[in-house]
């Protein structure tokens, strides 16, 4: 006896032990010919109280040849589950893989988990003759994924239909699908969760990706699943008109796709006054490039409200002029030009006189109306390029580029008339007022924008000193 069988007969004792009978056809070599015979295994008691085992030789009805005693060896020691049963699903054999996995279960039935399910798989071989299913599996303790593969035969015993059955534990491999679907549809929760526009490309530059608020920046009707596979410069190019640059935008594309380095971040400008920030992210994996993925954010509210922000930041919010910053800014500007390109520029500072008693009398409120007077006056009467400021209380600041001494102090005299004139004709106000007007130059010799405002101021201040409604010059 070789040491492979005398382990599989230690391996049948406890099955002896329970009392089960094992019929096989073993194999015998005497004088180097293979001879099958029909063995019948039973346990009997000792008078010690060990198992013992019983070997009968039955006669064979059938003598196999050396191939089929080959193949009988292999379903023995495949690591497959096999079991055969006859047409009503009762059990006829098993190899010992199976026999271990489902001990006591002995039914076509039993083997599954879902005896109905099984009854329907029964019926449906009947007219398949063989199917395949992944489904959950009885064992003797637990239940495992299976992948079995069912088909019928005939008995070349009894000539009646029988069902064999292969089974292998596909567990690890449905844990691992289930987990994998899971993190997917995470993933797809949170992508469409997102509220930025996502693209993901292929390295054909196929669409695999798509979210719900791209098809939204973009208008697209379709969901977004219909947009999987499509080729993303067609999608380009019908898309382009959405930009007020849409050559720009296919070039840029190509650009950064060609480079495939690293993550780029873009500002768009859109024809229907919309600002998108798109985004490149190249995909490499292992060092293989696997396309790229595409963010597009809508910053149309933020950037409106940045520009609002800074709008306010640069306006006197009384009378919606320049504030004093602003004010300090386009002077640096112009004093710079007047340095560096020869420029010729005026500044006016003009002042309410007497505004103290306008307030004292009537209320600040009603001066209020007053200081709006004469900004909207200034800004109807200025050009274009002239920069009325309110520098803060009843003073006023123009900066007027381009202006000599004679057309600047023309301009102050014309400003003062246009003021006194408003202020009797605005029904609105309960008061007139005049104003005094100082008029300098800025000089390429001037140290900063400070001394040319000292200059503007003191030449206000002689127009008050020489009894105020009046002009004063000091270029
Ligand atoms: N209504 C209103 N008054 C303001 C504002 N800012 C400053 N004033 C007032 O402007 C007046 C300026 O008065 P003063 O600088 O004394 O000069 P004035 O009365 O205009 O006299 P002269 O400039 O010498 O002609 C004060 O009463 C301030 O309260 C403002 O935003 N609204």
């Amino acid at each position: 006896m070789s040491e492979a069988t005398r382990r599989r007969l230690a391996d049948y004792l406890p099955r002896l032990a329970e009392g089960e009978v094992i019929d096989e056809h073993w194999s015998f070599y005497p004088g180097g010919q293979a001879v099958s015979m029909h063995c019948r295994c039973s346990g009997i008691v000792m008078g010690d109280g060990r198992t013992g085992m019983l070997i009968e030789g039955l006669e064979s009805e059938i003598s196999l040849d050396a191939s089929s005693l080959r193949a009988l060896e292999a379903v023995r020691h495949t690591p497959m589950m096999v079991s055969v049963f006859d047409g009503h699903g009762r059990l006829l054999m098993r190899n010992p893989a199976a026999f271990e996995a489902r001990r006591g279960l002995t039914s076509f039935k039993a083997c599954f988990t879902d005896h109905d399910f099984a009854g329907q798989i029964l019926e449906q071989l009947k007219d398949e003759q063989r199917c395949s299913l992944d489904t959950i599996m009885q064992l003797r303790d637990s239940e495992r994924w299976h992948h079995v593969d069912l088909c019928l035969a005939t008995d070349p015993k009894t000539g009646l239909p029988m069902i064999v059955m292969g089974e292998f534990d596909i567990t690890e491999r449905k844990t691992l699908e289930t987990a994998q679907r899971v993190s997917k549809h995470q993933l797809e929760v949170v992508i469409e969760g997102l509220d930025v526009g996502l693209l993901l490309e292929d390295e054909n530059r196929r669409v695999v990706m798509v979210n719900q608020a791209f098809c939204d920046l973009f208008a697209i009707e379709a969901p977004p699943e219909a947009l999987v596979g499509m080729d993303c410069r067609e999608a380009a190019q019908s898309s382009k008109g959405f930009f007020t640059e849409p050559e720009g935008f296919m070039a840029r594309i190509e650009e950064l796709i060609m480079e495939r380095s690293k993550q780029a971040r873009d500002l768009l400008t859109m024809a229907d006054g919309r600002f998108l920030e798109r985004s490149y992210t190249p995909l490499f994996v292992a060092n293989q490039y696997h396309g790229h993925l595409w963010v597009y954010r809508d910053i149309t509210r933020q950037r409106r409200q940045e520009a609002d922000w800074v709008r306010k930041a640069s306006t006197d919010p009384l009378t919606g002029l320049a504030n004093r910053r602003s004010f300090e800014e386009s002077a640096r500007r112009v004093a710079r030009a007047v340095k560096e390109e020869e420029l010729q520029a005026a500044l006016l500072m003009i002042d309410i006189d007497r505004f103290k008693t306008i307030n004292d009398t009537l209320g600040h409120a009603e001066g209020d109306k007053g200081l709006r007077l004469l900004a909207d006056t200034l800004r109807v009467n200025l050009r274009n390029s002239d920069l009325p400021c309110r520098n803060g209380g009843e003073e006023f600041m123009v900066i007027m580029p381009g202006m000599t001494q004679e057309e600047a102090q023309t301009i102050a005299w014309r400003l003062l008339r246009q003021i006194a004139e408003a202020t009797i004709e605005a029904e609105e106000l309960p008061f007139h007022f005049t104003v005094s007007i100082g008029v300098t130059g800025f000089k390429p010799t001037d140290a900063n924008i400070e001394t040319v405002t000292q200059r503007a101021d003191a030449a206000m201040y002689q127009a008050k000193h020489e009894g105020r409604n009046r002009v004063a010059v000091r270029w």
